[in-house]
């Protein structure tokens, strides 16, 4: 096998999502949508509210099924809801270690916790923790398994937006470190710029427009490139007349 057909392959073997279609009712929420991540490819969903995102992550994360189409995932994949949902009966250990197994897996939480800047915490319960601490338990949570996918539904929108950028910081750390591909969904078009590898816009129960993102870091935070991107991101979502 060629050196280009095994590198293509193993770009189509993160997440395929092919003619799905999800009905509520009399109400086609998801119209024959298709979307593939590549392997450890970061994917940012945007689209306006009711438009069908968490409805495809939950297809993606198994805890729904499709009328219609193919869903292919990976067998290890986890997903980070807005709120934490954490237990609160449980200590921080304990809620990053529930579902492991081995001998290993409270040396593997602790380490995970610490990735996330938590060493310290473990003993502590979820009441006592800010909501930026409570979603990097989530995030520990989710990368303590070693999934191939991690989904995340608006993971930072109820954060304050100090808190938000350091956990933008967070997970492109995290990302370096754990080679799992994402998809996270946010309403927000800047956090979209500061992360993604491919920004995807949804409309009318479909993937509308795609675009990659070849941003430095540098230029994430301010040029005319980035400032281009916001523009047609503003518009794709219907907002350019508002900014
Ligand atoms: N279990 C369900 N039963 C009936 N309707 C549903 C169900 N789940 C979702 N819907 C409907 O499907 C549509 C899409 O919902 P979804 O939560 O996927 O949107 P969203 O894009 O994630 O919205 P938001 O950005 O506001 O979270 C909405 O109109 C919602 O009411």
């Amino acid at each position: 096998m060629s050196s280009t057909i095994e590198t293509e392959l193993r770009r189509h073997t993160g997440v395929v999502v092919e003619q799905v279609v999800r009905r509520f009712g009399d109400r086609v929420v998801l119209d024959h949508l298709d979307l593939t991540i590549a392997d450890e490819e970061l994917v940012i969903l945007l689209g306006p509210s009711g438009c069908g995102k968490s409805t495809l992550l939950r297809l993606l994360a198994g805890l729904d099924r499709p009328d219609g189409g193919r869903v292919e995932v990976p067998a290890r994949r986890a997903i980070v809801f807005q709120a934490d949902r954490l237990l609160p009966w449980q200590r921080v250990l304990r809620n990053v270690t529930l579902g492991l197994h081995g001998p290993d897996a409270e040396q593997r939480a602790r380490d995970v916790l610490a990735e996330v800047g938590l060493a310290g915490r473990e003993k502590a319960w979820p009441k006592e923790l800010s909501g930026g601490e409570a979603q990097r338990v989530s995030l520990a949570r989710a990368l303590v398994s070693e999934p191939e996918l991690v989904l995340l539904d608006e993971p930072f929108a109820a954060l304050d937006a100090i808190t938000r950028l350091r956990m933008h910081d967070l997970v492109r750390a995290l990302r370096t470190k754990h080679h799992a591909a994402m998809l996270l969904v946010t309403h927000d078009v800047d956090e979209a710029i500061a992360l993604a590898d491919r920004i995807v816009v949804m409309s009318n129960g479909r993937i509308g427009t795609s675009h990659e993102v070849h941003l430095c870091a540098a230029d994430r935070e301010g040029s005319v490139a980035r400032e281009k991107l916001r523009a047609r991101l503003l518009a794709d979502l219907g907002l350019a007349d508002q900014h």
